[in-house]
């Protein structure tokens, strides 16, 4: 089974309760490479909480930097550089979800930017993006990085409320699959995001 990569339009577009959904509803491990801004609590933490993982499902972070910055500039605050080349997935037998931190144009160090990461590794990515206004313009130009690169794209999974000719657009321009759409959620809970989660997407896009 090949691991999935999650990442998205932004910084805080809903990545990590998308994969902390995915990574339940797989049954899979959990791995955060680069965390950036642990001072605020990181998203290993989250996901443990809302997919309800044991330790052995998840995979500790390659890079755990305090400040919630870029992570070329966290590093720097910690004294430290990140090595891209040596950043692996851990083996796993069975399913990986990988989150990356922030959008595909975040710097890892002064030369590397995530998407380059990503393009060594060559796995299927799930773009997640916002549902409301700006998400066509940030929509499309992450899927034309891809692209460029030749980044494998599973679809975009959007995080918010209904806006169909968003979706729509987005699907016409690209060609890309929309997988589905999470709500947004009040209270966000373990047993409202399996919900949700199970609600909005086919597992199936999502066994490889
Ligand atoms: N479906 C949802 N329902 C309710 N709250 C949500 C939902 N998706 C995201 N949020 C909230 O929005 C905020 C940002 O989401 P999240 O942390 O998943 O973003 P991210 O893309 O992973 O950001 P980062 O780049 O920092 O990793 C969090 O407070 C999270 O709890
Ligand atoms: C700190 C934050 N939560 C993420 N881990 C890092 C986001 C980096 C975004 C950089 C940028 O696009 O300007
Ligand atoms: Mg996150």
């Amino acid at each position: 089974m090949s691991p999935i990569v999650v990442t998205g339009t932004d910084t805080g577009v809903g990545k990590t309760v998308f994969a902390a959904g995915l990574t339940a509803a797989l049954g899979a491990r959990y791995w955060k490479p680069v965390q950036s801004g642990l001072d605020e609590g990181g998203d290993t933490s989250e996901v443990a909480r809302l997919a309800g993982l044991p330790p052995e499902r998840i995979a500790p972070e390659a890079w755990r930097l305090r400040t919630p910055v870029s992570p070329h500039l966290a590093a720097e605050i910690d004294g430290v550089e990140i090595d891209p080349e040596a950043l692996e997935p851990p083996v796993s037998d069975g399913p990986l979800v990988i989150e990356g931190a922030g959008g595909l144009l975040v710097p890892l160090n002064r030369r590397t930017l995530t998407i380059d990461l990503f393009a060594r590794w060559g796995l299927p990515v799930v773009l997640v993006a916002r549902t409301g206004l700006g998400t066509i313009n940030h929509t499309l130009l992450s899927l034309e990085a891809l692209a460029g690169r030749r980044v494998p794209v599973l679809g975009v999974a959007f995080v918010g409320e209904a806006n169909d000719d968003n979706a729509a657009t987005i699907a016409a321009f690209s060609g890309v699959k929309v997988l589905g759409r999470l709500p947004r959620l009040d209270p966000l809970t373990p047993e409202t995001l399996a919900a949700a989660f199970a609600a909005s997407f086919h597992i199936a896009d999502f066994r490889l």
